[in-house]
C-alpha cells in the first residue's frame, strides 16, 4: 500500500465568497499539496465559488452535511444532488457540533452515510466521546458504537469509499484541551481492529481537535493514524500549509505512505 495522509480544515461558519477565493489563491500555489490527499470544507455559500477557484488542483472539495433525501419539502436543507451540482466530492457527517445543536443523531448520520454512498460521494463520519466519557474510561465503546450505528446496514464495498475522523469534543474549539497521542492511538487502534472485522481495515482514520503545527507530527507518526481534519489552525492558507508540513514531517518514517 502507497497510501497519502488526509488533511482537510472546515471552515465551520466562517469565510465570505472573497475571502474564500483568497484563501484558494494562496493555497493552491503550494507545492505540498502533491503529496497529500488535501481537502477544505468551506460554508454551502461558497462552494461553488471554491470549486470554480480551485480548478485542476489537487484539493479534494467538501460541504459540511447534507439531507438525505434528493429533494423535498425540507426548507433549509441541501441534498446530496446538490453538492454534486457544486463539484462536492465528499461531505462531513456527524459533526459534534450538529450533534449537539442541530438535532443530528446516530440515526441520521447512518441515513446520511447510505445517501452519500449512493450519490458518489466521499462522507467523512465525524465521531467523538464526551468529557464524561473520558473520564469514566468509556472513550472507546462510545465511539466504537457511533461508528457502527453510523454504517450499519450499509454493504462493505461501497463504505470503502468512506472516511472516519475521531474528534473528542472535549479538544475541539477554543475551549478544547489536544488529545494526548497515546490517548488518540488507543482510540484509533480499537477503530482499526473493529473496522477490521468487518473488512473495513483500509478506510482512513482521521484525527480532528485542536490540531495545530505544533502537535500534528506527534500525531500523524501513530501508525492508525491517516490523516488530520484541522479547525482553527488551518483557516489561513499558509497555516494549512504548515500543518501540512508539520503532519508529512511526523508520518517520513511510516512505512507504506507515500
Ligand atoms: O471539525 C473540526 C475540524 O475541522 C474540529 O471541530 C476541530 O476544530 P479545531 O479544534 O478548531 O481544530
Amino acid at each position: 500500500m502507497n497510501a497519502r495522509l488526509w488533511i482537510g480544515t472546515s471552515w465551520k461558519m466562517h469565510k465570505t465568497i472573497a475571502e474564500a477565493e483568497a484563501y484558494v489563491g494562496e493555497l493552491t500555489a503550494s507545492p505540498l499539496l502533491d503529496r497529500v490527499e488535501a481537502f477544505i470544507v468551506p460554508p454551502f455559500t461558497a462552494l461553488a465559488a471554491v470549486h470554480r477557484a480551485l480548478g485542476d488542483a489537487p484539493v479534494h472539495l467538501g460541504a459540511q452535511t447534507m439531507h438525505w433525501q434528493d429533494e423535498g419539502a425540507q426548507t433549509g436543507e441541501i441534498s446530496p444532488l446538490m453538492l454534486r451540482d457544486c463539484g462536492v466530492g465528499i461531505v462531513e457527517l456527524g459533526h459534534s457540533e450538529r450533534r449537539a445543536s442541530h438535532g443530528e443523531t446516530d440515526a441520521t448520520v447512518n441515513a446520511k452515510v447510505a445517501s452519500a454512498l449512493r450519490h458518489g460521494l466521499r462522507p467523512l463520519i465525524c465521531v467523538g466521546d464526551q468529557g464524561d466519557d473520558l473520564d469514566a474510561g468509556a472513550s472507546i465503546e462510545t465511539v466504537l458504537r457511533q461508528v457502527k450505528l453510523a454504517i450499519k446496514g450499509i454493504d462493505t464495498a461501497s463504505l470503502g469509499r468512506a472516511l472516519i475522523a475521531y474528534e473528542p469534543v472535549w479538544a475541539i474549539g477554543e475551549a478544547g484541551r489536544p488529545a494526548e497521542p497515546a490517548h488518540v492511538a488507543e482510540v484509533h487502534g480499537a477503530l482499526r481492529a473493529m473496522l477490521g472485522q468487518r473488512g473495513l481495515a483500509a478506510l482512513p482514520l482521521l484525527y480532528g481537535g485542536s490540531v495545530d503545527r505544533a502537535n500534528a507530527g506527534a500525531l500523524t507518526a501513530l501508525a492508525n493514524v491517516d490523516g488530520l481534519f484541522v479547525g482553527r489552525a488551518a483557516w489561513t492558507a499558509r497555516g494549512f500549509e504548515e500543518v501540512i508540513e508539520a503532519a508529512l514531517h511526523g508520518a517520513k518514517d511510516r512505512a507504506g505512505l507515500a
